[in-house]
């Protein structure tokens, strides 16, 4: 298991950090992950290497999440022996997913699109630590993920979760209070919705965003 808030306190990651000044913002107002996007056609991708320099800047602070999209065995590896990661957040299978925790023993995060309530999982998996709860892509998008696109928040009420969970998508400081209100997420995701252009985060946008978010509490 990796580093969890508190009971009561909603878990905030904020995604695809590529420069100083965001992954700063991060550590100063206490985001609980940051996320490495590890994609060749996200405007937020790093490679390892930069993901290192970054991660470096601090020690301790937010637990490490690397982004992968289907990625093989050795995509991993190499960036595993490059860059500390506390998580891999994964788009694949459920049984992609669990392959991988066995594989490398490091908290493996799954991605579960959804678009109609029959795509909420009611049975928990071995392997997945927690899941991503995001829209279904466009047909026409050229990343599953990133995509400021909000999901139907109203799909999750009524839904007992299986699996610790995080909701993404779309969310940004305007309309996160009211995205925890509906769905009762415990923990939130942002990258598009924090940023000032595409894979440039907005230091200001990050704590208005990280303040709002817990400003709901929740019981678990
Ligand atoms: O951020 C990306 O570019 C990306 C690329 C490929 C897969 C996933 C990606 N991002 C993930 O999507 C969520 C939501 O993004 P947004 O807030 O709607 O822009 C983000 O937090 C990442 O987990």
């Amino acid at each position: 298991m990796t580093f969890s808030p508190a009971p009561g306190v909603r878990g905030v990651k904020i995604c695809g950090l590529t420069e100083e000044a965001g992954f700063d913002a991060c550590v100063t107002h206490g985001a609980d992950w940051v996320g490495f996007v590890f994609f060749e056609r996200s405007p937020r991708y790093v490679t390892p290497a930069q993901a290192r320099a970054l991660s470096a800047r601090h020690v301790g602070g937010p637990a490490r999440v690397g982004l992968f999209v289907y990625p093989d065995d050795d995509t991993l590896a190499r960036a595993l022996d490059i860059v500390p990661l506390d998580v891999l957040q994964i788009y694949a299978s459920f049984e992609r997913a669990t392959e991988v925790h066995a594989r490398f023993g490091v908290p493996v995060w799954l991605s579960q699109p959804v678009s109609t309530g029959a795509d909420l999982p009611t049975t928990r998996r071995a392997g997945v630590e927690r899941l991503l709860i995001e829209p279904k892509p466009p047909t026409t998008a050229t990343r599953p993920g990133g995509n400021a696109q909000q999901l139907d928040w109203s799909l999750m009420q009524g839904w007992a979760p299986p699996f610790p969970w995080m909701l993404a998508g779309g969310l940004n400081p305007d309309n996160v209070v009211e995205a925890v209100i509906v769905t009762g997420a415990p923990a939130v995701d942002v990258s598009s919705g924090v940023e000032s252009a595409p894979g440039i985060k907005s230091p200001r946008a990050i704590a208005d965003f990280i303040h709002k978010a817990r400003s709901v509490t929740f019981s678990a």
